[in-house]
């Protein structure tokens, strides 16, 4: 991140701020490297040139769908674009091609219905509002345009939202491919998306980041056949922490399989006998 080397007096700026990391303000004064700032907060700083930021006065105040229509491409320009964008309840924002998504910690259950799914069926990127639909339908249609198979890199630290927005990404995909399952048997994208509650319980635990945290990496095959439709599927699995099923810190939790267990109706587990001493286990 490179800081504007002439900054003119009356010019708007971005500085640190030990309590909000970044702060806007007006510079008052320029002293060689010096620069004195107003700072929105009402607070008076002097800074290193090398430390303040140029801010566009044109930013429009609900941001931008797309950061690389922001006049300043640094950090704390995109942070300001972000934050604007969340508070209008906007969690997804493009750069280019590549979606960011902000975890908004409450269920939006208008974001991902049915509806959503078909308007973005054969939108091209940009078309419509950032959305994980979308840049599944892009992969989708490359795949049947270009014969070629796509891959989607969700990633992001503890808690940022990478599994709930692997399953939208495996809905829409499913939703795309999906067709009607025979003899009533379940299709293959209804067993693909069935399997995270049950990798979930396997792999997932309360840590103090995540109450819902994957402990295990995942990467998800989806097949499709000449016309565009699911013909099967596989999940591998990698570097599951096996240490957490042995060694738990307070107030981090076991696996959820566990606790789950513990809920069955008694009946239910004494089919053996092995368990009859289940209830007494230190670890639960
Ligand atoms: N798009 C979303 N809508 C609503 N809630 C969300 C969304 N994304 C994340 N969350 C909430 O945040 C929690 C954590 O998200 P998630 O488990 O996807 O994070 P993660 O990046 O996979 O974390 P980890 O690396 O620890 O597994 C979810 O259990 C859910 O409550």
């Amino acid at each position: 991140m490179v800081a504007q080397s002439n900054l003119a007096i009356g010019s708007h700026v971005w500085v640190e701020d030990p309590e909000a990391t970044w702060i806007d303000g007006e510079v008052e004064e320029v002293n060689n490297e010096d620069i004195k700032i107003n700072c929105t907060s009402g607070r008076t700083v002097v800074v290193k040139a090398s430390n303040v930021y140029p801010k566009d006065p044109e930013f429009p105040s609900c941001g931008v769908d797309d950061m690389t229509r922001l006049a300043y491409l640094h950090e704390p320009g995109v942070l300001q674009n972000l934050r604007c964008r969340y508070d209008i309840n906007e969690i997804y924002t493009y750069t280019g091609n590549i979606l960011i998504a902000v975890n908004p910690f409450r269920r939006l259950p208008h974001l991902y219905d049915n509806h959503m799914m078909e308007q973005y069926k054969g939108a091209a990127i940009g078309e419509l509002s950032p959305h994980p639909f979308a840049i599944a339908d892009a992969a989708y249609r490359l795949m049947i345009n270009e014969g070629i198979s796509q891959s989607i890199l969700v990633s992001g630290e503890s808690g940022a939202g990478k599994t709930e927005s692997t399953k939208m990404l495996m809905r829409y995909l499913a939703y795309m491919g999906g067709k009607a399952a025979a003899d009533g048997r379940r299709s293959v994208e209804q067993q693909v998306l069935e399997s995270n509650p049950v990798l979930e319980a396997f792999g997932n635990a309360k840590t103090v980041r995540n109450n819902n945290s994957s402990r295990f990496g995942k990467f998800v095959e989806i097949q499709f056949n000449e016309r565009g439709k699911i013909s099967g599927a596989a999940i591998r699995t990698y570097l599951l922490e096996r240490s957490r099923v042995c060694q738990v810190s307070d107030p981090e939790r076991n696996y959820h399989c566990f606790y789950m267990l513990c809920a069955a109706p008694q009946e239910a587990l004494l089919v053996d006998e092995s368990f009859r001493e289940f209830f007494h286990f230190k670890l639960l």
